[in-house]
């Protein structure tokens, strides 16, 4: 690695930390103070790592509380996506720039015995840290009774099963929810498990048949003319090998949209307006829903309480979807969470599923307070200033999509969790969609937070909005940054650094202020 690279890696990590630690602009404060440009972009959103994980020799617990088994990452196509790792990682335990490679090539130095796809494995679960996966693999060996690691083994061969009682179904549904230990994945076989370990809702079979099957036809009527998205759809350093687009409600919004709104830094050329059996579900969706959040906020939420900057019951409301197509077994979408830019904080997702059943899985990346292990929520009355945290690396929920399946991601699921559709072995052709699933995520933007509104960077364009996730004392808390940003590039790619700049954007970011309805405050 060049020393250039540590140096400007650092000085993100730099930048970052301070912008982090700098104070909030208080109501009142001028907005030339707010509005200050800040240096450097960082690469500090909710995006961590993409990984893959597959199911091995899981252990049925009774069938009321999950069934729990060993993570065992896939190496395939993985490599690169560990420098997001380290790039994403700011603020956490340990910062490494070197390539996957020379990795991999240290840890089996250390551990010579383990072979190459257990190795990548270890250091996909301590998120691309060499000393932690070392760790890692010296503590579970010596747990062991034999010293000798079958050639195929990966983690679920490797590392014990943890014991899993099986009554907690009943209980009520903690907030925040309880970490998974890291490692496992739980899958969470049935709709009553999901709330108890993910912030979700899942119902199995959401829309009359007739109507999904409808739904399908038209969905299967669009993919074929969609772009290949993959790419600019979410986070630069998010696989997602699956096509795409974009559906609002009506001309009008689509009007709106060809103007101004923006993703990675570009406008959507593809925009297209609801087919008619969307039109059809979305008051179905929306009359579900809202009873959903009201059932959440009486009996999990706080004092019966919406979380601060939640929509008030009974207002979410559909105005615009992603549609995305998965087209055979390895179709997937890396880890992310959902950009908040025109959704706003603690938004709600609705995300129908067609054809093909898929395993959807969500990781919660909020570190957790030291000596309680309970994991960060803002909200739950924990002040993030003058706590110890940790970032433990959790492991996973799985829950296996079926056809005409709603799985609602709640208000804490794009602040403090990612989710992925994982890449398969093998799948169940559906009779009409053949290899294909079909997902549409309905979604809820804010008339507040339209192009026109948001904050412009330097370089002319809407920011983007999202949430620390990874320095302590700011945990939870909301900025805006330069959208171009999002592109940003290491030297390597760029030559002689002139057009790093421009990847890189401007650099602007500052904090962002919301009321206790979600909508922005201005100063
Ligand atoms: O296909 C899915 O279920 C997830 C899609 C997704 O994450 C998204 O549209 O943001
Ligand atoms: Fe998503």
């Amino acid at each position: 690695m060049s020393t250039n690279r540590n140096l400007a890696a650092q000085k993100k990590r730099n930048f970052f930390e301070a912008f982090a630690k700098s104070k909030a602009p208080a109501a009142g404060e001028s907005s030339a103070a707010k509005k200050q440009a800040l240096g450097y972009a960082p690469d500090i959103d909710s995006t961590s790592f993409q990984d893959g994980v597959s199911k091995k020799d899981g252990k049925v617990d009774g069938g009321r509380s999950g069934r729990w088994e060993s993570e065992s990452h896939q190496g395939e196509g993985e490599v690169d996506s560990l420098a997001g790792v380290v790039e994403g990682g700011i603020g956490g335990e340990e910062q490494e720039e070197e390539s996957t490679d020379f990795k991999l090539a240290l840890l089996s130095s250390l551990q010579p015995s383990l072979p190459p796809e257990t190795l990548l494995e270890l250091l996909l679960t301590c998120n691309g840290s060499v000393s932690e996966a070392a760790k890692l693999a010296s503590s579970s060996a010596s747990k062991k009774q034999s010293t000798s690691i079958p050639t195929q083994s990966s983690l679920s061969t490797f590392l014990s099963p943890p014991d899993v009682g099986s009554s907690q179904i009943s209980r009520k549904i903690p907030f925040p929810l309880p970490t998974i230990p890291k490692f496992k994945t739980l899958h969470l076989t049935t709709p009553s498990q999901v709330p108890y370990y993910v912030p979700a809702t899942l119902h199995p079979s959401f829309l009359p048949s007739d109507v999904a099957n409808q739904l399908l036809a038209e969905c299967l009527g669009e993919v074929p003319s969609f772009g290949k998205y993959e790419f600019r759809l979410f986070e630069r350093n998010v696989s997602s090998p699956h096509t795409a687009s974009f559906f609002v409600k009506d001309e009008e919004m689509a009007a709106q949209h060809r103007r101004g709104y923006m993703y990675n830094g570009s406008v959507l050329d593809d925009i297209r307006t609801f087919t008619p059996t969307m039109r059809k579900v979305v008051p179905l969706l929306e009359s579900f829903v809202n009873d959903q959040i009201s059932d959440r906020i009486s009996n999990v939420y706080p004092d019966g309480q919406k979380l601060k900057h939640m929509l008030p019951p009974g207002k979410w409301h559909i105005t615009s979807a992603f549609m995305n197509c998965y087209d055979g077994a390895k179709q997937s979408v890396g880890w992310h969470s959902d950009q908040l830019t025109y959704l706003g904080p603690r938004t709600v997702i609705a995300s129908i599923s067609l054809g093909v059943e898929r395993e959807f899985r969500l990781r919660r990346v909020a570190p957790v307070v030291v000596d309680t292990d309970v994991p960060f929520e803002p909200d739950s009355e924990q002040e993030a200033e003058g706590k110890e945290w940790k970032w433990q690396t959790e492991g996973q929920a799985s829950v296996h999509l079926p056809h005409n399946s709603l799985f609602i991601m709640h208000a804490e699921c794009q602040e403090s969790w990612k989710h992925s559709i994982h890449p398969a072995n093998n799948i169940q052709p559906h009779p009409v969609a053949g290899g294909k699933r079909i997902n549409i995520t309905f979604r809820c933007y804010r008339e507040s937070l339209r192009p026109d509104k948001i904050p412009k960077c330097k370089c002319g364009v809407g920011c983007v909005l999202k949430t620390v996730q990874r320095v302590k004392d700011r945990m939870g808390w909301y900025f805006w940054g330069c959208q171009v940003g999002n592109q940003w590039k290491d030297e390597e790619e760029d030559g002689d650094g002139k057009d790093r700049k421009k990847e890189g954007g401007c650099g602007y970011l500052v904090w962002a202020k919301f009321d206790d309805d979600g909508d922005p405050v201005w100063e």
